[in-house]
Protein backbone atom coordinates (compact mmCIF):
# COMPACT_ATOMS: atom_id res chain seq x y z
CA UNK A 1 0.00 0.00 0.00
CA UNK A 2 1.41 3.59 -1.47
CA UNK A 3 0.19 6.88 0.39
CA UNK A 4 0.15 9.46 -1.70
CA UNK A 5 0.18 13.29 -0.47
CA UNK A 6 -2.13 15.52 -2.56
CA UNK A 7 0.33 18.38 -2.08
CA UNK A 8 -1.87 20.73 -4.41
CA UNK A 9 -3.26 24.18 -2.03
CA UNK A 10 -6.84 23.15 -0.74
CA UNK A 11 -9.08 24.73 -3.26
CA UNK A 12 -12.03 22.52 -1.66
CA UNK A 13 -12.97 22.32 2.23
CA UNK A 14 -10.56 19.30 2.15
CA UNK A 15 -8.28 17.57 0.13
CA UNK A 16 -8.46 13.89 -1.04
CA UNK A 17 -5.20 11.73 -0.37
CA UNK A 18 -4.79 8.77 -1.98
CA UNK A 19 -4.06 5.42 0.22
CA UNK A 20 -3.25 3.44 -3.25
CA UNK A 21 -3.55 -0.30 -3.36
CA UNK A 22 -2.52 -2.49 -5.84
CA UNK A 23 -5.03 -4.56 -6.75
CA UNK A 24 -5.53 -7.47 -9.47
CA UNK A 25 -8.94 -7.24 -11.66
CA UNK A 26 -8.50 -10.12 -13.93
CA UNK A 27 -4.29 -10.10 -13.95
CA UNK A 28 -4.59 -6.18 -14.70
CA UNK A 29 -3.29 -4.69 -11.39
CA UNK A 30 -4.48 -1.34 -10.55
CA UNK A 31 -3.94 1.57 -7.89
CA UNK A 32 -7.22 2.02 -6.15
CA UNK A 33 -8.14 3.94 -3.44
CA UNK A 34 -9.93 1.78 -0.59
CA UNK A 35 -12.96 3.89 0.87
CA UNK A 36 -14.97 2.79 3.83
CA UNK A 37 -17.15 5.74 3.09
CA UNK A 38 -18.92 4.32 -0.05
CA UNK A 39 -20.17 0.99 -1.52
CA UNK A 40 -18.61 0.96 -5.44
CA UNK A 41 -15.12 -0.49 -7.00
CA UNK A 42 -14.96 1.44 -10.12
CA UNK A 43 -12.27 1.85 -12.36
CA UNK A 44 -10.87 3.78 -15.33
CA UNK A 45 -11.70 1.81 -18.11
CA UNK A 46 -10.80 2.07 -21.84
CA UNK A 47 -13.89 3.83 -22.93
CA UNK A 48 -12.76 7.28 -21.24
CA UNK A 49 -11.63 9.81 -23.14
CA UNK A 50 -7.94 9.98 -24.05
CA UNK A 51 -7.10 12.74 -22.28
CA UNK A 52 -8.50 11.56 -18.75
CA UNK A 53 -6.66 8.19 -19.01
CA UNK A 54 -3.13 9.81 -19.29
CA UNK A 55 -0.88 8.67 -16.68
CA UNK A 56 -3.52 6.00 -15.05
CA UNK A 57 -3.44 2.28 -14.96
CA UNK A 58 -6.44 1.17 -17.55
CA UNK A 59 -8.87 -2.05 -16.86
CA UNK A 60 -9.72 -3.38 -20.29
CA UNK A 61 -12.61 -5.78 -20.36
CA UNK A 62 -11.57 -6.91 -23.55
CA UNK A 63 -8.39 -8.72 -22.69
CA UNK A 64 -9.92 -10.20 -19.71
CA UNK A 65 -11.09 -13.52 -20.61
CA UNK A 66 -13.25 -13.61 -17.25
CA UNK A 67 -14.96 -10.33 -17.81
CA UNK A 68 -19.09 -10.29 -18.47
CA UNK A 69 -20.81 -7.78 -19.18
CA UNK A 70 -23.65 -6.97 -16.47
CA UNK A 71 -26.09 -5.72 -19.19
CA UNK A 72 -28.39 -2.77 -19.25
CA UNK A 73 -26.87 -1.77 -15.63
CA UNK A 74 -25.30 1.40 -15.02
CA UNK A 75 -23.67 3.27 -12.02
CA UNK A 76 -23.26 6.67 -10.88
CA UNK A 77 -21.94 8.15 -7.94
CA UNK A 78 -21.59 11.67 -5.86
CA UNK A 79 -18.80 12.36 -3.11
CA UNK A 80 -18.72 14.40 -0.49
CA UNK A 81 -15.87 16.07 -1.84
CA UNK A 82 -17.76 17.46 -5.22
CA UNK A 83 -15.91 14.55 -7.52
CA UNK A 84 -17.91 11.83 -9.19
CA UNK A 85 -17.90 9.40 -11.71
CA UNK A 86 -20.50 7.32 -13.97
CA UNK A 87 -20.82 4.18 -16.27
CA UNK A 88 -21.16 0.95 -17.05
CA UNK A 89 -21.03 -2.65 -15.26
CA UNK A 90 -19.14 -5.79 -15.56
CA UNK A 91 -17.92 -8.70 -13.63
CA UNK A 92 -14.48 -10.00 -13.61
CA UNK A 93 -12.58 -11.98 -10.78
CA UNK A 94 -10.65 -9.26 -8.51
CA UNK A 95 -7.86 -10.06 -6.06
CA UNK A 96 -6.44 -8.24 -2.87
CA UNK A 97 -3.63 -9.93 -1.07
CA UNK A 98 -3.91 -13.82 -1.74
CA UNK A 99 -8.07 -13.20 -1.69
CA UNK A 100 -10.04 -13.31 -5.07
CA UNK A 101 -13.37 -12.84 -5.42
CA UNK A 102 -14.84 -14.66 -9.10
CA UNK A 103 -17.74 -12.54 -10.42
CA UNK A 104 -16.93 -9.37 -8.37
CA UNK A 105 -19.12 -6.22 -9.79
CA UNK A 106 -16.50 -3.87 -11.38
CA UNK A 107 -17.64 -0.77 -12.86
CA UNK A 108 -16.03 0.97 -15.39
CA UNK A 109 -16.10 4.35 -15.52
CA UNK A 110 -17.05 6.29 -19.27
CA UNK A 111 -17.53 9.65 -17.17
CA UNK A 112 -14.95 11.01 -14.36
CA UNK A 113 -14.55 14.40 -12.68
CA UNK A 114 -11.14 16.54 -13.30
CA UNK A 115 -10.07 15.42 -9.47
CA UNK A 116 -9.69 11.57 -10.56
CA UNK A 117 -7.23 12.78 -13.73
CA UNK A 118 -5.00 14.08 -11.66
CA UNK A 119 -4.53 12.24 -8.61
CA UNK A 120 -2.73 9.12 -8.97
CA UNK A 121 -5.77 6.26 -8.59
CA UNK A 122 -7.29 4.12 -11.15
CA UNK A 123 -10.60 4.09 -9.33
CA UNK A 124 -11.84 3.42 -5.73
CA UNK A 125 -12.98 0.05 -3.63
CA UNK A 126 -16.03 0.81 -1.55
CA UNK A 127 -15.65 -0.92 1.85
CA UNK A 128 -18.85 0.25 3.23
CA UNK A 129 -22.17 -1.53 3.43
CA UNK A 130 -23.06 -3.03 0.39
CA UNK A 131 -27.22 -1.25 0.95
CA UNK A 132 -25.60 2.22 -0.82
CA UNK A 133 -24.03 0.83 -3.79
CA UNK A 134 -25.30 2.47 -6.71
CA UNK A 135 -25.50 0.10 -9.61
CA UNK A 136 -29.02 -0.26 -10.85
CA UNK A 137 -31.29 -2.06 -11.89
CA UNK A 138 -29.76 -4.45 -9.18
CA UNK A 139 -27.59 -3.21 -6.74
CA UNK A 140 -23.99 -5.05 -6.12
CA UNK A 141 -22.32 -5.71 -2.96
CA UNK A 142 -18.82 -4.65 -2.14
CA UNK A 143 -15.75 -6.70 -2.68
CA UNK A 144 -15.49 -7.34 1.18
CA UNK A 145 -18.80 -8.65 1.49
CA UNK A 146 -17.79 -11.21 -1.23
CA UNK A 147 -14.64 -12.25 0.59
CA UNK A 148 -15.92 -12.02 4.23
CA UNK A 149 -17.09 -15.66 4.51
CA UNK A 150 -13.96 -16.65 3.06
CA UNK A 151 -11.67 -15.02 5.59
CA UNK A 152 -10.87 -16.42 8.52
CA UNK A 153 -12.63 -13.36 10.21
CA UNK A 154 -14.92 -11.32 8.75
CA UNK A 155 -13.23 -7.77 9.11
CA UNK A 156 -10.75 -5.91 7.43
CA UNK A 157 -7.99 -3.24 9.07
CA UNK A 158 -6.67 -0.28 7.77
CA UNK A 159 -3.27 0.55 9.16
CA UNK A 160 -2.51 4.53 7.71
CA UNK A 161 0.34 5.80 9.79
CA UNK A 162 1.36 9.52 8.50
CA UNK A 163 4.02 9.62 5.50
CA UNK A 164 4.54 6.04 6.01
CA UNK A 165 3.26 2.88 3.95
CA UNK A 166 0.39 1.20 5.49
CA UNK A 167 -1.90 -1.26 4.71
CA UNK A 168 -4.93 -3.22 4.47
CA UNK A 169 -5.39 -6.45 6.76
CA UNK A 170 -8.16 -8.72 5.46
CA UNK A 171 -9.24 -11.26 7.99
CA UNK A 172 -7.05 -10.99 10.28
CA UNK A 173 -5.75 -8.43 12.72
CA UNK A 174 -1.55 -7.67 12.35
CA UNK A 175 -0.42 -7.44 15.93
CA UNK A 176 2.47 -5.46 14.35
CA UNK A 177 0.41 -2.66 13.09
CA UNK A 178 -1.10 -1.53 16.22
CA UNK A 179 -0.14 -1.30 20.53
CA UNK A 180 -2.43 -2.26 23.24
CA UNK A 181 -5.24 -3.59 23.16
CA UNK A 182 -8.56 -3.00 20.67
CA UNK A 183 -11.62 -0.96 22.12
CA UNK A 184 -14.67 -1.21 20.24
CA UNK A 185 -17.88 0.26 19.25
CA UNK A 186 -21.06 -0.92 17.78
CA UNK A 187 -21.72 -0.12 14.56
CA UNK A 188 -25.01 1.37 13.17
CA UNK A 189 -25.11 0.47 9.23
CA UNK A 190 -28.42 2.43 8.78
CA UNK A 191 -27.25 4.77 6.40
CA UNK A 192 -24.46 2.61 5.15
CA UNK A 193 -21.41 3.68 6.93
CA UNK A 194 -19.54 2.67 9.55
CA UNK A 195 -21.05 4.67 11.83
CA UNK A 196 -20.90 4.97 15.66
CA UNK A 197 -21.68 7.22 18.04
CA UNK A 198 -19.71 10.20 18.59
CA UNK A 199 -22.10 12.43 21.46
CA UNK A 200 -18.47 14.57 22.94
CA UNK A 201 -15.53 15.48 22.88
CA UNK A 202 -12.52 16.74 24.63
CA UNK A 203 -10.24 19.71 23.87
CA UNK A 204 -7.78 21.67 25.91
CA UNK A 205 -8.52 19.90 29.32
CA UNK A 206 -12.66 20.18 28.66
CA UNK A 207 -15.08 17.79 27.74
CA UNK A 208 -17.75 19.15 25.09
CA UNK A 209 -20.94 17.10 24.83
CA UNK A 210 -22.70 16.68 21.27
CA UNK A 211 -25.75 15.21 22.15
CA UNK A 212 -27.29 12.70 19.53
CA UNK A 213 -24.37 12.85 17.06
CA UNK A 214 -22.63 10.22 15.24
CA UNK A 215 -19.04 9.91 13.31
CA UNK A 216 -18.65 7.63 10.09
CA UNK A 217 -15.00 6.11 10.02
CA UNK A 218 -14.29 7.23 6.28
CA UNK A 219 -10.62 5.94 4.94
CA UNK A 220 -11.73 8.14 1.82
CA UNK A 221 -12.10 11.42 3.44
CA UNK A 222 -8.34 12.77 3.84
CA UNK A 223 -9.03 14.88 7.37
CA UNK A 224 -11.24 14.91 10.09
CA UNK A 225 -14.23 16.56 9.43
CA UNK A 226 -16.44 17.90 12.49
CA UNK A 227 -19.54 19.78 13.24
CA UNK A 228 -19.08 24.10 13.62
CA UNK A 229 -19.39 23.81 17.55
CA UNK A 230 -16.59 21.31 17.73
CA UNK A 231 -14.65 22.97 15.14
CA UNK A 232 -14.68 26.59 16.66
CA UNK A 233 -13.79 25.03 19.99
CA UNK A 234 -10.72 23.56 18.78
CA UNK A 235 -9.54 26.80 16.62
CA UNK A 236 -10.81 28.58 19.60
CA UNK A 237 -7.79 26.99 21.36
CA UNK A 238 -5.22 27.92 18.79
CA UNK A 239 -3.99 31.25 18.27
CA UNK A 240 -3.90 33.17 15.40
CA UNK A 241 -6.30 30.99 13.61
CA UNK A 242 -9.70 31.56 11.49
CA UNK A 243 -11.65 30.24 9.54
CA UNK A 244 -10.49 31.63 5.38
CA UNK A 245 -12.57 31.53 3.21
CA UNK A 246 -10.24 32.00 0.51
CA UNK A 247 -7.76 29.51 1.32
CA UNK A 248 -10.95 26.94 1.93
CA UNK A 249 -11.15 26.37 5.93
CA UNK A 250 -9.19 27.25 9.02
CA UNK A 251 -5.64 28.21 8.70
CA UNK A 252 -3.49 29.01 11.50
CA UNK A 253 0.28 30.39 11.36
CA UNK A 254 3.15 27.65 11.29
CA UNK A 255 5.33 28.94 13.13
CA UNK A 256 4.91 28.94 16.62
CA UNK A 257 2.05 26.95 16.69
CA UNK A 258 1.56 23.91 18.88
CA UNK A 259 -1.73 22.15 17.85
CA UNK A 260 -3.83 20.59 20.92
CA UNK A 261 -4.59 17.36 20.89
CA UNK A 262 -8.29 16.17 20.18
CA UNK A 263 -10.27 13.58 21.64
CA UNK A 264 -13.23 12.34 20.41
CA UNK A 265 -15.48 10.02 21.75
CA UNK A 266 -16.45 6.46 19.69
CA UNK A 267 -19.45 4.60 20.49
CA UNK A 268 -20.85 4.77 24.45
CA UNK A 269 -17.44 4.61 26.45
CA UNK A 270 -14.09 4.73 24.64
CA UNK A 271 -12.05 8.38 23.31
CA UNK A 272 -9.62 8.37 20.58
CA UNK A 273 -6.82 11.16 21.17
CA UNK A 274 -5.52 12.53 17.76
CA UNK A 275 -1.97 14.21 18.89
CA UNK A 276 -2.33 17.75 17.74
CA UNK A 277 1.00 17.17 15.84
CA UNK A 278 -1.10 15.23 13.28
CA UNK A 279 -3.79 18.49 12.99
CA UNK A 280 -1.34 20.40 10.96
CA UNK A 281 -2.22 19.13 7.36
CA UNK A 282 -0.06 20.87 5.21
CA UNK A 283 1.11 25.05 4.30
CA UNK A 284 -2.03 26.57 2.93
CA UNK A 285 -0.54 29.18 0.91
CA UNK A 286 2.57 29.62 -1.23
CA UNK A 287 4.64 31.09 1.62
CA UNK A 288 4.15 28.70 4.17
CA UNK A 289 2.83 31.24 6.09
CA UNK A 290 -0.47 29.93 6.92
CA UNK A 291 -1.06 26.04 7.84
CA UNK A 292 -4.10 24.24 7.08
CA UNK A 293 -6.10 22.19 9.63
CA UNK A 294 -6.31 19.06 9.53
CA UNK A 295 -9.82 19.44 11.25
CA UNK A 296 -12.37 21.18 9.15
CA UNK A 297 -15.96 21.85 9.06
CA UNK A 298 -18.48 19.05 7.94
CA UNK A 299 -21.36 21.39 7.16
CA UNK A 300 -24.29 20.58 8.75
CA UNK A 301 -25.80 17.71 10.03
CA UNK A 302 -24.79 15.93 13.07
CA UNK A 303 -22.30 13.27 11.24
CA UNK A 304 -18.71 13.84 11.73
CA UNK A 305 -16.68 12.22 9.03
CA UNK A 306 -13.32 10.77 10.43
CA UNK A 307 -10.91 10.33 7.99
CA UNK A 308 -7.24 9.61 7.27
CA UNK A 309 -6.18 11.68 9.82
CA UNK A 310 -7.46 9.84 12.43
CA UNK A 311 -5.91 6.58 11.08
CA UNK A 312 -2.71 8.17 11.40
CA UNK A 313 -3.21 7.47 15.00
CA UNK A 314 -5.05 4.55 14.99
CA UNK A 315 -5.18 1.26 13.80
CA UNK A 316 -9.08 0.88 12.73
CA UNK A 317 -10.60 -2.46 12.45
CA UNK A 318 -13.70 -2.98 10.42
CA UNK A 319 -15.76 -5.86 11.78
CA UNK A 320 -18.70 -7.20 10.00
CA UNK A 321 -19.26 -9.50 13.12
CA UNK A 322 -21.50 -7.05 15.35
CA UNK A 323 -21.21 -5.14 12.62
CA UNK A 324 -18.66 -2.57 15.28
CA UNK A 325 -15.37 -0.75 14.91
CA UNK A 326 -12.24 -1.07 16.56
CA UNK A 327 -9.08 0.95 17.07
CA UNK A 328 -5.65 1.38 19.26
CA UNK A 329 -3.18 3.82 19.00
CA UNK A 330 -0.30 2.83 16.07
C1 LIG B 1 -13.52 10.13 -3.99
C2 LIG B 1 -14.00 10.35 -2.59
C3 LIG B 1 -14.25 9.38 -1.62
C4 LIG B 1 -14.66 10.09 -0.48
C5 LIG B 1 -15.05 9.54 0.87
N1 LIG B 1 -15.92 8.46 0.83
N2 LIG B 1 -14.64 11.39 -0.78
C6 LIG B 1 -14.98 12.51 0.11
N3 LIG B 1 -14.22 11.56 -2.08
Amino acid sequence: LKKRQDTSTPAVPYQQVEYLVNIAVAGQKLNLDFDTGSADLWVFSDSLPASSKKGHNIYTPSSSPSYKVLSGHKWSIAYADGSGASGTVGTDTVTIGGTSVTNQAVELADRISSSFVTDGLDGLLGLSFSSINTVKPTQQKTWFDNAKASLSSPLFAAYLPFNANGAYDFGYLDSAHYSGTPVYAPVDDTNGFWEVASTSYKVGGTTHSLPGNTGILDTGTTLALMVDSAVSAYYAQVSGAVNSRSLGGWVFPCKGTTLPDLSVRLGPTNYATIPGKLLNFQPADASGTQCYGGLQSVGGGTMNVYGDVFFNAFYGIFDANGPRFGFAPL
